[in-house]
């Protein structure tokens, strides 16, 4: 009998982080890296040189960067090459929780975007593209590479980096070159790539608890270090960009309404994270929700023996109204009367199409 592999149960979000050249893409990667609350980051950079990888590489995890040289990951490397790169990082050696992909400052990201839908791996899932843009230059750069309105308009998240070199009119200008587009990418203003890395990814949760019971690290002291430099406005202001939501319900959601709020949700609101239970809709499964910026997937899982049926969702945007996300989920849950429904009415199954478009079939390609 073969030995078969340990389970890989989790998918690893792969997040792409693009921009044009000097933009910020490697400083705010470095920022991800030393602000990782617990996870494992493994990175993929297509630069060629340029970046001290040693830099980017967290206590722990030398080995879990890889370098493609040799030119633009979306022209030099093909979907194959890509996934052995993915399926390296993604062995359960690795314990990775996500991956970045460092675009070049020259490729174009929807290519590589529709390599990772289209990836057969199923231990990753898309995690988003996050573009970064020079607030400062921003201007000239659209003059000279008129793409980049095609790169804002399939971005999930759009950084608004330099901000400490723009005005006020820069910022203002640039939203509105992203709500031009039709995109509906939460736009995030940053110093040095300063983000919360929340909007990415989430605390690691390791159940044995490793990551608080270890010593400090290189991690730990930089981070006390720049701390006191800075009197500790670093810290303090990276929560002050975006809010989140939480909600839950022991009443399951209607998929139809659920859809349309889905459907129609606002642009700021970037990530939505968490389970739901849809009732009579599916009386086996509850339905794990991922979507970053417009991409959005259900998975469906089994409800374990006990388990509580309910449903809990993370929203989290900046500019949202928080009050309002809530009373609208709420208008979300079934009149509720839970047990007098079956799976097998077909109202139920029809009202789960809806749903089951977001669901990935094996060999589908979302491209
Ligand atoms: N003033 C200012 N400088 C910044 C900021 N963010 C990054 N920089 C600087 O901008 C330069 C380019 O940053 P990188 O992170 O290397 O940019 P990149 O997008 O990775 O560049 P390429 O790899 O060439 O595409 C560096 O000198 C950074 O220190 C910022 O918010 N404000």
């Amino acid at each position: 009998m073969n030995a078969s592999p340990p389970p890989r149960s989790r998918q690893i979000p792969v997040i792409v982080l693009a921009g044009f050249l000097g933009s910020g893409k490697t400083t705010l990667l470095n920022h991800l890296l030393r602000h990782r609350a617990g996870n494992r980051i493994g990175v993929i950079v297509n630069d060629f040189g340029s970046i001290e990888i040693d830099a980017m590489t967290v206590s722990g995890q030398v080995g879990s960067t890889v370098s493609l040289g040799g030119g633009c990951l979306c022209c030099a490397v093909d979907a194959s090459e890509l996934d052995t790169y993915l399926e390296t990082l993604t062995r359960p050696a690795a314990r990775l929780d996500v991956i970045v992909i460092e675009a070049s400052g020259l490729a174009e990201p929807q290519e590589l975007v529709r390599m990772l839908l289209a990836s057969d791996n199923p231990h990753i899932v898309y995690g988003g593209l996050v573009e970064v843009v020079d607030a400062a230059e921003f201007g000239a750069t659209r003059e000279r590479h008129p793409e980049i309105d095609r790169h804002l308009a399939v971005a999930d998240l759009v950084v608004l980096n330099k901000t400490d070199r723009a005005g006020e009119q820069e910022c203002a200008h640039l939203r509105q070159a992203v709500e031009a587009t039709g995109s509906t990418a939460a736009v995030i203003p940053a110093t040095y790539g300063r983000i919360d890395p929340e909007l990415l990814f989430d605390p690691a949760l390791r159940p044995d608890g490793e990551e608080k019971a270890r010593q400090l690290t290189f991690e730990d002291l930089y981070l006390e270090e720049r701390a006191r430099e800075s009197g500790d406005e670093h810290g303090a202001h990276l929560h002050t960009v975006y809010e989140s939501v939480d909600f839950t319900s022991d009443v399951p959601m209607d998929p139809r309404r659920l859809m349309e709020f889905l459907d129609s949700r606002p642009g700021g609101l970037y990530r939505i994270k968490g389970y739901v239970d849809f009732g009579a809709g599916d009386v086996d499964n509850a339905y794990a929700v991922h979507a970053v910026g417009r991409f959005l997937r259900f998975v469906p899982k089994p409800w374990t023996r006990g388990e509580p049926r309910l449903t809990r969702l993370v929203l989290i945007g900046s500019g949202i109204d928080a009050d309002a996300l809530r009373k609208e989920l709420e208008g979300c849950r079934t009149a509720g009367e839970p047990g007098r429904e079956t799976a097998q009415d077909a109202p139920h199954e029809r009202a789960m199409w809806g749903v089951l478009r977001y669901v990935r079939q094996p060999g589908d390609d979302d491209a």
